[in-house]
């Protein structure tokens, strides 16, 4: 068997997902059968300081032979690195993952990938230009339950796929009108590009695009007619969004639903049952657990007399890490594509970033929801405070 081919990354930013993210890199491939790819933490770099970024590297027990940088600018320009994953807030997405590919980097960037169609727009076109890889982060599509949600659409075993419905909320209600998250949270912080939609409705739509858009043959494909409803918290940013995409030459719908306010899963334990329903004229698919990282299927036919097959996703750990969470899925795909020349990912196409984020524009234009110059320009400024890390 020939030696699998090593991806050396350069992680940006040194919050909770870059940790998360990390960790899964370091996890041994064949822990979750994998042979093909590996990965090496070569770099990481922080925009606060140099140790936190060498602390970084030894929480998450890295070797110790990785670099430590004190900036983004620096990590970007190193020559040993093949691809960046850029793990900032939002707001800083286009500006972190413009810097990279103008340094000639191959990119992972964090969902959302953009504050606007726009800027994806100006991201994907700078990929482009330059040859380079680049996707958006949405991990979920890299599972082995999404890729079998797929294959049972395409297969036709619920028939003709009419309609979706996907929700992501996390019940973070509290006293006095407040939602329990700072003000300053990213979650919440219109200067961040906080607020449900971005954060947690990416997910929802994310299940009504892999459903009712990315299962069609590439000539069907149509971008969706969009009606949404907002309710905007006193920061500016959207608590609660719900939105009805239209997809008119299929006669499909999709019902993408997020809030802040109240929880999909108010006990974390399954029992207010499937946040994703995946409905066909032969019988439904309901997705079981968050819809970012779904355990179980329950495929329902009008054959199978009302009795679900049920379909249990484990997530693998590597034992002697302790360690699975399973974004390594997506880094294998971003490691094949480096492999075999692909500049875009076959099941996140750029095409479709781009329609996902023209109906969330859409959806926060209907709700009148606005972000900041600073956050929503698509001109790149290699020296702006989001690249810098100046507060
Ligand atoms: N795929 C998934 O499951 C998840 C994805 N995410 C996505 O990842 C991104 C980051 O989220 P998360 O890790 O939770 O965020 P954190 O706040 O934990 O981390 C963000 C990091 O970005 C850097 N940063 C640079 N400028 C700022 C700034 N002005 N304010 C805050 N941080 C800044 C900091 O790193 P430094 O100081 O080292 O530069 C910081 O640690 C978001 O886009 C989010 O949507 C988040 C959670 C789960
Ligand atoms: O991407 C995410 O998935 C998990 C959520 O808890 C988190 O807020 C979000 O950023």
């Amino acid at each position: 068997m020939s030696s699998p081919y090593t991806v050396r990354w350069g992680i940006l930013a040194t919050g909770w997902i870059a940790e998360t993210f990390t960790k899964d890199l370091l996890t041994n491939p064949a822990s979750r059968d994998v042979h093909d790819v590996r990965h090496e933490v070569f770099a990481v770099s922080s925009s606060s300081s140099k140790d936190r970024a060498a602390e970084f590297i030894k929480k998450v027990d890295a070797p110790s032979s990785t670099k430590a940088y004190g900036s983004y600018h620096e990590l970007v320009a190193d020559p040993d690195i093949d691809i960046i994953y850029v793990a900032t807030p939002h707001s800083h997405h286009f500006q972190n993952a413009m810097l990279a590919l103008d340094a000639g980097k191959n990119v992972l960037c964090e969902k959302s990938l953009t504050v606007t169609a726009a800027q994806t727009r100006k991201l994907i076109e700078t990929a482009r230009s330059k040859n380079l890889f680049f996707m958006e982060a949405v991990w979920t599509r890299y599972f082995p339950l999404s890729i079998k949600v797929r294959e049972l659409i395409t297969s036709g075993a619920i028939g003709n796929v009419y309609r979706t419905i996907a929700d992501l909320s996390v019940g973070r209600d509290a006293p006095e009108g407040k939602i329990d998250f700072p003000d300053e949270n990213r979650m919440v912080n219109a200067d961040l590009a906080g607020g449900a939609l971005l954060d947690l409705g990416i997910y929802a739509l994310t299940w009504v695009f892999q459903s009712l858009y990315h299962t069609q043959p590439e000539a069907e494909k149509e971008a969706p007619n969009v009606l949404a409803a907002i309710n905007k918290y006193h920061t500016g940013a959207d608590e609660t969004t719900s939105i009805i995409l239209q997809f008119p030459k299929h006669k499909s719908h999709g019902i993408a639903l997020t809030s802040l306010r109240v929880a999909s899963e108010p006990d974390n334990k399954d029992t207010a049952g499937a946040s994703i329903r995946i409905q066909g004229g032969r019988g439904e698919i309901q997705v079981i657990g968050p819809a970012y990282r779904p355990h179980q299927l329950r495929v329902i036919t009008k054959e199978s007399d009302g009795k679900a097959e049920v379909i249990d996703f484990a997530i693998p750990k590597d034992k002697e890490r302790d360690w699975g969470h399973g974004m390594f899925w997506e880094a294998d795909e971003a490691a094949r594509c480096l492999r075999d020349g692909q500049k875009e990912s076959k099941t996140l196409p750029w095409s479709e970033s781009i329609v996902i984020m023209e109906v969330m524009d859409e959806t926060l234009k209907q709700g009148g929801v606005t972000y900041p110059e600073l956050i929503s320009t698509d001109v790149f400024d290699p020296q702006s405070p989001l690249n810098t890390g100046k507060r």
